[in-house]
């Protein structure tokens, strides 16, 4: 159903992976990355004989996220990273960002080039509880992600295995969760159950067979949700709002060639663009 064809013609779609510290961000992301075969069984096995080695073992999937020394010595993500997917319908950007408040400057710099997220919730009986309640990061991305445009959300309950796939635990969650995304702003919120590190319910439907007490759960897996995501749709009307990817070229006469995405507006020949935050204005002299 998926892959890591970087050529694909499917309608982008670009996805913030938000939630409090330590829900599984990183673990659900690098597992997904891996069952999609954008990061190789080689590469894994090989995160998780040094991650268990430096007695990190259950940072392995995290790891492909987290590459730099600071944030795998203390197991928490500090920057975003940026990866590229494709679905039957869709050419995901997914973007993992730090749910540490102290980093909240990055996962707003995360956000600001999203339009749909998951937003990840940690099952665990107390964590869901200390990531809603007042303080927590869940509300803060929320509210966040909603004032900086993300549109579209999907809800994943994670760490199901850790309540053994409990559906009272499951809809708690969801009644709670859902009020408070309606509130915010979201206009649509899927709810889908899954456990990131496990990789039940990713690609696909989490099996009772396996996984006892899960025979309840008829929806759709995490992929299928996120296939199904509205795609990006630049809107004309809007000013002008584009994300540099990558700079491609410096020439000596001051011209600089940029790989970017036009979030809203158009831009023509000649138009003025402040770049932020480096606060430096430039003229667009081609495209
Ligand atoms: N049992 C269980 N543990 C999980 C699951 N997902 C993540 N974990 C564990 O939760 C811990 C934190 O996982 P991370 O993926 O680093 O969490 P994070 O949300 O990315 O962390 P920050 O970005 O630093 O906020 C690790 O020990 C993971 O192994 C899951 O589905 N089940």
């Amino acid at each position: 159903m998926a892959g890591a064809s970087r050529n694909a013609t499917h309608p982008p779609v670009n996805v913030i992976v938000s939630g409090h510290v330590d829900s599984g961000k990183s673990t659900l992301t690098g597992h997904l990355l891996h069952l999609l075969g954008v990061v190789s069984t080689e590469e894994i096995n090989r995160m998780k004989a040094e991650s268990t080695g430096s007695k990190m073992g259950s940072f392995c999937y995290a790891w492909v996220s987290d590459s730099s020394a600071t944030e795998r010595e203390h197991g928490v993500t500090t920057d975003i990273s940026v990866n590229r997917f494709v679905t039957d319908h869709r050419l995901v950007t997914i973007i993992d960002s730090p749910g540490h408040r102290d980093f909240i400057p990055n996962m707003i710099a995360g956000a600001n080039q999203a339009q749909s997220a998951l937003m990840i919730l940690d099952a665990s009986i107390g964590n869901f509880e200390a990531g809603f309640m007042r303080g927590g990061q869940t509300r803060e991305h929320l509210q966040l992600m909603a004032s900086l445009g993300v549109k579209s959300i999907i809800l994943v309950v994670n760490k199901m295995d850790k309540v053994d796939w409990c559906r009272d635990r499951f809809n708690f969650i969801r009644k709670s969760i859902l009020k408070y995304v309606q509130g915010v702003g979201f206009t649509s919120g899927v709810v889908v159950p899954c456990s990131g590190f496990q990789g039940d319910n990713l690609m696909t439907r989490v099996d009772p067979a396996t996984v006892p007490g899960s025979d309840w759960y008829k929806g759709p897996t995490l992929i299928e949700a996120i296939d199904r995501l509205p795609p990006l749709q630049p809107d004309i009307r809007q000013p002008v709002r584009l994300v540099v990817r990558d700079t491609l070229e410096a020439s000596s006469r001051g011209i600089l060639r940029i790989q970017a995405q036009i979030l809203g507006g158009f831009i023509s020949t000649g138009d003025q663009l402040l770049f932020l935050p480096a606060i430096e204005t430039g003229t667009v002299t081609g495209m």
